[in-house]
């Protein structure tokens, strides 16, 4: 992890609270897209380590993905496929490939969907994300790869927030571990 991106990481995150409806403080990342040098980094560190892997495709999810993905891919000069979530409104028309993830970390099972023409056999995909806590909807995006018969190589995310298992068996890596985000 680049340590002078990691320090500025943390400190353009915050919790916030949303108010007395609502229990628990929620993350507010927006500060990682509002400074500059921050958004100009965050694709080629989020890529540095998968270079040598030569992936074909970046692959990401709804909705912070649709904002780390593109960053990934133009780093390193490959395209971007999106997988979408029905819940959000904006299913795509045409064949989709869907997978359905265990529980995540706010307990949902997750629908992901992705445009078949967008994914196939002769792609070697990096999946990239904001966050990762039980790598959930990670697992659907793999389980989609599969079944387009594409390589995953694994993951990059900007917070590491699951257990060292999940790491290693999904193959993540993070630009920051969320226990050196501020509390
Ligand atoms: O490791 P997991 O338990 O699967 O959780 C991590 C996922 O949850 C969050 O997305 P969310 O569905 O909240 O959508 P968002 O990008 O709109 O925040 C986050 O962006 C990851 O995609």
């Amino acid at each position: 992890m680049p340590a002078d991106l990691t320090e500025r990481l943390a400190a353009l995150f915050q919790w916030i609270d949303p108010g007395p409806d609502t229990s628990h403080l929620v993350s507010d990342i927006s500060g990682w897209w509002r400074d500059p040098a921050v958004l100009a980094e965050l694709g080629p560190a989020l890529v540095a380590p998968y270079r040598a892997a030569r992936p074909t495709v970046v692959l990401a999810p709804a909705v912070t993905g649709l904002l780390l993905g593109p960053l990934a891919a133009t780093a390193l000069g490959v395209g971007f496929v999106a997988a979408h979530k029905p819940g959000d409104g904006r299913l795509p028309a045409g064949p989709l490939t869907w997978a359905q993830s265990p529980p995540d970390y706010r307990g949902r099972r997750v629908d992901l969907a992705v445009r078949d023409r967008h994914l196939g056999p002769d792609d070697r995909v990096l999946v990239v994300d904001d966050w990762v806590r039980t790598g959930a909807q990670l697992r659907a995006l793999y389980d989609i790869c599969a079944a387009r018969g594409a390589e995953v190589l694994g993951t990059a995310v900007v917070a590491v927030d699951c257990p060292p298992e999940v790491t290693a068996d999904l193959r993540i890596t993070g630009l920051i571990d969320a226990a050196d985000l501020p509390s």
